[in-house]
């Protein structure tokens, strides 16, 4: 068996009860770009109601409308369905890409991790301090919560006259380096973002974030795919970590390697843009022996288009994503099991730039996987503990199976 385990980053479908401590309530990430489809109001480079027939038929409507009480404007009340579908809950304290990842591999993330609150004069003297010493920095710009594009055309060309790197948050436990690939150098910055890292443990940080740019000024900077994120590890063994000690593959496409900070992965393949993520992924379903996990992020969703606050970009994405489904769908082979989910939501539609606190799709499907619905799940982690069960691992203390496979490689809804 293989699983094929796709993650749509920041596809939420509606807020979670508990999305007021956030204050989330009301956030529906597909939701309200399906409506703003149907309104006419995201008819730039597409046009009218969002189409996403494959998704539909893998049950991505029904789940939205189990989570939010209504169905996505445009989507059909009856897809000639495909597959099992749930909308799950995250039990982790964040709502943050690697708590997200973690959890949906059986690992939530129950202690809370440190941020950086303040919205101006953001980081302690001490961290920054710290930083200009060890690195050998003439200072540094930014210190405050910001967008990562708007605050490329804020302080991009300061940077580049001063050399100064510009440090930014958001309302993740994040450190986030923005320096021009050429005027500053991409190894410098990731040197920078080394030191950062270790000088951000103390401060409980998540994730350390390289987020290197090009362009001559204000107007044609572009942040380039070399990103890199340096996290934390995850507090536990994955399913991820599992499968690999017990002598199976791991493929990471795109940001998974970073984001479970290369543990439990055994092969690590790059690609930028929703694109060529398809490309690798679908080339990896052909190459990867049986026994295996290939997992893929679709970084583009949150980091172009929800973050950006684009609803109309955002439409357009999940239509190319649907696209490329049915390739997808014809390369599985008899036992394999495609699982489409996601990390946290990210509406578009929503005040400021951050993600939001929602349900989550969890779309099952192969030639042995029943269709129909299993519910609302209160933890990413029953799909963490599905695949641990599928490939006869351990068994996680969070999460219930959704979905019990037989020694024989039949598949009950549990
Ligand atoms: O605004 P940009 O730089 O895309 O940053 C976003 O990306 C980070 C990682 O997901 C989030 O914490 C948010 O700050
Ligand atoms: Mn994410
Ligand atoms: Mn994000």
């Amino acid at each position: 068996m293989r699983v094929i385990f796709l993650i749509m980053d920041s596809l939420g479908i509606g807020a979670t009860p508990d999305a007021h401590r956030f204050g989330d309530q009301g956030a529906n990430t597909l939701g309200h770009i399906a409506a703003w489809c149907a309104e006419g109001k995201a008819d730039v480079g597409r046009q009218g109601p969002l189409r996403i027939p494959h998704l539909e038929q893998l049950g991505i409507g029904l789940a939205c409308q189990a989570a939010s009480g209504a169905l996505p404007a445009g989507l059909s009340a009856s897809p000639a369905l495909i597959g099992a579908y749930a909308a799950a809950r995250e039990q982790s304290s964040g709502k943050d890409t690697p708590s997200g990842h973690w959890e949906l591999a059986g690992v939530p993330v129950l202690s809370d991790w440190g941020y950086f609150d303040k919205p101006t004069d953001t980081f302690p003297p001490a961290l920054l301090d710290a930083l200009v010493k060890r690195a050998g920095l003439p200072g540094y710009l930014g210190n405050c919560h910001a967008s990562g594009t708007t605050i490329l055309e804020e302080l991009g060309e300061a940077h580049m006259a001063t050399g100064k790197p510009i440090f930014y948050t958001s309302a993740d436990s994040v450190f986030q380096i923005a320096c021009h690939e050429d005027t500053f150098g991409l190894d410098r910055l990731y040197a920078l973002c080394e030191i950062a890292r270790e000088e951000v443990d103390r401060y409980n940080i998540c994730r350390v974030i390289a987020r290197p740019f090009v362009g001559q000024d204000a107007k044609h900077f572009k942040r380039t795919g070399n990103r890199h994120d340096l996290a934390v590890p995850p507090p536990a063994p994955t399913v991820l970590q599992k499968l690999a000690e017990a002598g199976g593959q791991v493929v990471s496409i795109g940001k998974i390697a970073d984001i479970f900070a290369q543990v439990g992965i055994t092969q690590t393949i790059k690609a930028t843009g929703l694109d060529a993520l398809w490309d690798a992924t679908l080339a990896a379903m052909q190459q990867t022996p049986d026994h295996s996990i290939i997992m893929t992020n679709f970084v583009d969703f949150d980091q172009n288009y929800g973050h950006r606050r684009d609803v109309a970009g955002y439409a357009n994405g999940l239509e190319y994503f649907d696209s490329r489904l049915p390739a997808c769908l014809t390369s599985l082979r008899e036992d394999d099991v495609l699982i489409l989910s996601a990390d946290h939501g990210c509406d578009p539609t929503w005040p400021g730039s951050d993600h939001t606190r929602e349900h989550v799709p969890v779309l099952i499907h192969g030639k042995q996987i029943p269709t129909g619905s299993l519910g609302i799940r209160n933890t990413f982690a029953d799909v963490g503990q599905s695949i641990a069960q599928w490939f006869d691992l351990a068994p996680f203390t969070d999460g219930h199976a959704m979905l019990m496979r037989s020694q024989t490689g039949h598949f009950q809804i549990a």
